[in-house]
This record gives structure tokens, sequence and C-alpha cells, in this order.
């Protein structure tokens, strides 16, 4: 049973130094620092259990989203439970339409994504209240209920409350199955082998340890030289072979012709897709890319920072992907990721979610089992994103075998990180950056 009052409130500045090795790089993010503006609820419920949420952004600018979180606190201090949950759609719209913060957003850039994390927490805090895993706690969820915790505004013109509730009803035919077809994992791809700032001896090196673990598909970051990618995505092909999975991620660096004309010249290391070719605004953009790219056999991925539901939808009437990638920490958290799975349902658009980033393969894992057992019920076509960097830090860490997730079996939403890796990683008195910021300063 949903219990307690929210009587506390903590939001910390996490970040991992994760530059200084190139983990996390791109041809727009050179020197990432996976970080994380990480909150902390409590009740006043006898049981003790806290709510523990984040988003996750890339060092600077962590106390921003933390200002904003602070600034957001006053919708969730002294709420019950009970009412937040009895009403989500409510408490949502709440925190999304605050008549003044709504203005630098609305439902975009740091506002939203301290939301996210602020909702995160109260997600995990009511699955382990409820004693369950957030998928399961979702796959258990009757339909009325589910739909009771999506803002369906905005999004009304390509799916109704009633063509949802549909969609959920037809998803409980051969949910029991599916839940144990998922005793084998969910199907995952690797991104750690081949992040921009690796040399090709590291690539080498991690590629073969990964293809040793059954590692079968993989992704290689592209963009920012051409010649460069060429090398990187022969040697990365050959090492794998034809028959393997490759995928490409340009995170934005294109115009549009560019995008074409560059991936018509890595189209003979036969990728998948290519992700984030442009700027994630650019609907229009991504539907030519798509629309020149699929002749070749390459489809269009993103998601990762597009703002909200609203522009997965117009990417979906656009036919401006082929591969949806939600992202447990930029959109408002399950409750916006459950729109946006039901969308890509009706448009029948595989989902492969993003994880890059810290603590994101652990809360997406959840949404995408969810999805499998409620929602898509395929697997055609569809993968969840693995990083392996940083699971160290949280107390229920993804477990990978095989090259799959498997499914969560702790109570929450696997947000809760290891309080001395938060004590030692906060910014800037954490132990680590106290020596790193007097390195600098020397
Ligand atoms: C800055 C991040 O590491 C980004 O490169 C992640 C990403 O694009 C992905 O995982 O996909
Ligand atoms: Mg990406």
């Amino acid at each position: 049973m949903v219990r307690g009052r929210i009587c506390r409130l903590l939001v910390r500045d996490v970040r991992f130094p994760t530059s200084l090795g190139g983990h996390g790089s791109d041809a727009m993010h050179t020197d990432p620092d996976y970080s994380a503006a990480y909150v902390v609820l409590e009740t006043d419920a006898e049981d003790g259990l806290k709510g523990y949420g984040l988003t996750f952004t890339l060092g600077k600018g962590t106390e921003v989203v933390v200002c904003a979180v602070n600034a957001l606190a006053h919708h969730v201090l002294n709420k019950d439970l009970r009412d937040i949950v009895g009403d989500f759609r409510g408490f949502y719209r709440q925190l999304t339409s605050d008549g003044q913060l709504r203005w630098i957003g609305p439902e975009k850039g740091v506002v939203h994504l301290a939301t996210a994390a602020l909702l995160n927490a109260v997600w995990d805090l009511w699955a382990k209240q409820e004693g369950k895993p957030l998928w399961k706690l979702l796959v258990d969820m009757d339909p009325r209920t589910l739909l009771s915790c999506i803002d369906f505004r905005y999004i009304t013109d390509v799916l109704t409350e009633e063509e949802a509730y549909e969609i959920l009803q037809k998803g409980q035919v051969g949910k029991k199955e599916r839940g144990q077809m998922l005793m084998h994992g969910y199907p995952a791809y690797t991104t750690s082998c081949a992040w921009l700032g690796y040399s090709d001896d590291t690539l080498k090196q991690l590629c073969t340890e990964a293809l040793k673990d059954g590692w079968t598909r993989f992704k290689v970051k592209v963009g920012a030289d051409l010649q460069d990618d060429i090398r990187r995505c022969r040697l990365i092909r050959n090492m794998i072979g034809p028959e393997k999975t490759l995928m490409m991620d340009a995170n934005q660096r294109w115009d549009v012709p560019e995008a074409v004309e560059w991936m018509s010249k890595l189209a003979e290391f036969k990728p998948l897709w290519i992700e984030e070719p442009t700027s994630p605004d650019d609907i229009l953009g991504h539907a030519a890319i798509s629309e020149a790219l699929v002749p070749l056999g390459i489809g269009v991925a993103t998601g990762e920072q597009c703002h909200n539901r609203v522009i997965f939808k117009q990417l979906l009437q656009a036919k401006a992907l082929q591969f949806l990638q939600i992202d447990s920490c930029r959109l408002g958290s399950v409750n916006e990721n459950l729109s946006v799975l039901l969308m890509a349902k009706k448009f029948e658009i595989p989902v492969c979610p993003h994880a890059g980033g810290v603590g994101l393969c652990e809360l997406v894992q959840h949404l995408i089992i969810f999805d499998f057992i409620s929602i898509s019920a395929s697997l055609k076509n569809r993968m969840c994103e693995y990083v392996n960097h940083l699971h160290e830090h949280f107390r229920y860490p993804v477990v990978i075998k095989k090259a799959s997730y498997m499914p969560p079996k702790d109570a929450g939403y696997s947000t809760e990180m290891k309080e001395e890796s938060v004590k030692k990683h906060q910014y800037p008195h954490g132990e680590v950056w106290k020596k790193l910021l007097a390195a600098q300063e020397n």
C-alpha cells in the first residue's frame, strides 16, 4: 500500500571524471564527465523507505539542474504519496505547468531534466513501497491506472487515451509467456568499445574483449573526421565480421546534406542506423536524411536529446526515424516515456533506448522490459544500449548475461547510488574532486 508524506528532499551534484579517459566522448561532447543531479526523497512513513532519482548531465551545468530541482521542490514537499500516485497525471501536469517555471521550458531543457530527476525518485519510492522492481509494478498495473499516469495533452491528434487503452488491452495477451521469455534477458548492444576519444589500439582491445564476452551488436562514434571514421569503421567491421550488427552515432554533428553525403561514404560498412545525424530539433531534416539513407539500408535513430513527447510525435508523423531512442532521464520520467512507447507502438517503430551515461542503463532497462511484456510484444529490430561504466557506484547495478539485460529483481527503479560513492564524487567538495581541482590549480 502506498503511504507517507514526503517530508524531506535532498538534491546533490555528483560527477565522475570520465573525460580523463575519453570514456563517453563523441563528435560533439569531447570531454564528458558523466554526472547526475541526484535526488533523495524521504517520507514520514515508518517503513524508512526512500525514493532515489536522477537525471544525467555531463559535468558543468549539473549545479544548474540542482537549482531547478530546488525550484520545483515545493510541488513535492509535504505531498502525500497516495495523492501523488492517485492522480499522477495531475501531479505531472502540476510540475510541468508551474506558471512561472514553465517559462524556462516548457517541458524541455534544464527544468525538464529536473522534473525527470524528481519524478524518477517518486517512481522509485512507489515501486519500493509496493515491493516490486519498477518494470513489474508497470506490468502488473491495470491499463486504466497506467493511462492515468500519462499527460495526453499535445498528442491526442495521434494517440487518444482510448487508442492507448486498446494497445494496452491487446498487450495483455501473451504477457505471461513474454515474461518467461525474459528469463534469457533483453537483447543489448555495446557502445563501450568505440568512443571517439579512444585510440585504435584501445578500440581493438575492447572489441576483442567484447567479442569474447559474446557481444554481437556494436556502436561506433563517428562525425568529426571522415578519414578517421573510414579507418575506424573498417577496423571494427573487420573485427566483428559481416554478420554482426554495427551502428553509428554522430551526436548531431552534421548539417542535413552533409549527413547524407558523409553516410553515403560509410555505407560500405553496413551500419544498421545512423544516430543523431543532425540537430535533435530538426524533424524535417531527419525526414530528409531518412528518405536518402533508407534506400542504402541505413535507418535513422534519434531520441537521447529529444525534449519531450511532442518532438517524438512529430518525428513519427514525419517518418523521420526508423529507430526510436527513449531516454529515462531526459523525458519527464516514466510518465512521459509511457506515452512515447505507446506512440511508437501505434506507428510500429522499434524502440531501442539510449543508455550512454551514468545510471541510464540501470533505469531504462525497466522501461524496455515493460515495453516488451506489455506493449511492443516483439524483439524484432530491438535492443537496448549498454555501456560498461560506473555501475559499481549503484546499489542495484544492472546484470548483463550473454549480451542481454537480466530483468532486475530488487524493488524500486535501480536508481539508488552507494552513499560512499556519492560522498566521494560530490562536486566540488568530494574527495575525488578536491584532489582533481587542487591538481589543476598547481
Ligand atoms: C556524451 C555521451 O556519452 C553520448 O555520447 C552518449 C551517446 O550518444 C550514446 O550513448 O548514444
Ligand atoms: Mg547517442
